[in-house]
């Protein structure tokens, strides 16, 4: 563990100085592309501008078969594209892979300058952080790159989650957790067999009128739970903690577009400030989402213009607003100033709110 003296020290020499703080940049949704798959790929320069972050997959969801023709894909396009203001991410494979350590010396020297956030799979403590942190550098200082390259962990094994707050502090280059549900689950031995979303057997039921055998056995209002609250709780703590963000993952369920915007949605609520896309239909549902709605915005520009020097306690249509709401209005009017920064249309729909 290195001393808070040496934190932000690059970690080779001529590598460019760690952040002090992680921007935030609008992350909505993080669309996954697979860059061997010549038809998704050839999609992704039209893509810039209508998504927050594009992330070419190096990991599971590309046959092995074809890794190195992602890793070249991926290059590929990152070289030939201008992002604007869309953030270029990718995913590589995990530490323990034949793959990795290609991925990292290939992609650092030929698009370091370009890649925002490398994501690192499966994550299980600091030392995954510590492997990784050392070796960027190194690449970084080797090609001359001139920002550092920030890392992102998938939460996916127990362990990962167990150590969830080292993995947060490992570095001044940790920018966010994600969720990985189907290898976490996998990982806890749960018996669920979706990718993320909830389960109709994971419920609570209403009690019974009595506990006669009848009304027992009488239908009952059941309530499906959230197989994932407690990890994105989890997740969320540990992130605002140590100033990184976090985001839900996938939603594997791609025809469902309801369910997955419930999902969205709730981890949207909790503190997330985005998600996973895995296919185009999915980026307008968490651009939606994960934006506040006007109304929102509405009501806390309202909360801060009633709470004037914002201290003491007023009411407002019938509620009590005091220091502490005027907080959570902040937030939601500094995440809508963030995002009209990038997004014209809900620029011109924040700005025609009348209070
Ligand atoms: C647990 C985890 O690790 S999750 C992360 C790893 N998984 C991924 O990254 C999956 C990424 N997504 C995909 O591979 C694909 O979207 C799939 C396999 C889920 C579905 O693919 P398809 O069956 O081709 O979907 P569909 O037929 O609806 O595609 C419609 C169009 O969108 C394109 N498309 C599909 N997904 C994407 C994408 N992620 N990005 C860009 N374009 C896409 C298709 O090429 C197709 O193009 P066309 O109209 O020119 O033919
Ligand atoms: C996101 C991911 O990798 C998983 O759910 O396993
Ligand atoms: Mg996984």
């Amino acid at each position: 563990m290195r001393t808070s003296k040496d934190f932000f020290r690059p970690l080779a020499v001529g590598a460019p100085a760690p952040l002090r703080e992680i921007p935030a940049r609008p992350s909505r949704a993080i669309h996954f592309f697979d860059p061997s798959n010549e038809k998704m790929a050839a999609k992704i320069p039209a893509m810039v501008g209508t998504v927050d972050v594009l992330l070419g997959n190096l990991e599971d969801a590309v046959k092995a078969d074809n890794k190195v023709a992602a890793r070249e894909g991926l290059v590929r396009i990152a070289q030939s594209t201008d992002f604007g203001p869309t953030q270029l991410w990718t995913r590589i494979n995990s530490l323990d892979s034949p793959w990795v350590l290609d991925d990292l010396t290939t992609l650092v020297p030929a698009i370091g300058e370009k890649l925002d956030v490398i994501m690192v799979p499966k994550v299980q403590g600091a030392e995954d952080i510590h492997y990784v942190d050392r070796l960027l550098a190194q690449l970084e200082a080797k090609a001359g790159i001139s920002k550092p390259i920030l890392v992102h962990a998938i939460l996916e094994t127990a362990r990962g989650v167990a150590n969830i707050e080292e993995i947060c502090a490992a570095s001044p280059r940790m920018q966010g957790l994600s969720l990985g549900p189907a290898d976490l689950a996998a990982d806890r031995r749960m018996k669920t067999t979706r990718v993320g979303g909830g389960h109709p057997g994971y419920l609570v039921r209403q009690d019974p009128a009595s506990s006669s055998e009848d009304d027992i056995n009488a239908p009952r209002a059941i309530f499906q739970q959230d197989l994932w609250h407690y990890t994105i709780a989890r997740m969320v703590d540990a992130c605002a903690m140590h100033g990184i963000y976090p985001y839900y993952g996938p939603f594997g369920d791609i025809a469902d577009v309801v369910a997955c915007e419930d999902q969205f949605r709730n981890a949207f609520l909790l503190g997330c400030v985005g998600t996973w896309s895995l296919h185009p239909k999915q980026i307008a549902i968490a651009n939606r989402v994960f934006s506040p709605s006007v109304e929102d915005i509405k009501h806390a520009r309202r909360v801060v213009a009633a709470m004037g020097d914002g201290t003491g306690a007023v009411m407002l249509d019938g509620k009590m607003e005091d220091d502490a709401s005027l907080k959570q209005c902040l937030v939601m009017v500094e995440l809508a100033e963030q995002l009209a920064a990038i997004d014209p249309e809900l620029k011109a729909a924040y700005d025609a709110i009348e209070i």
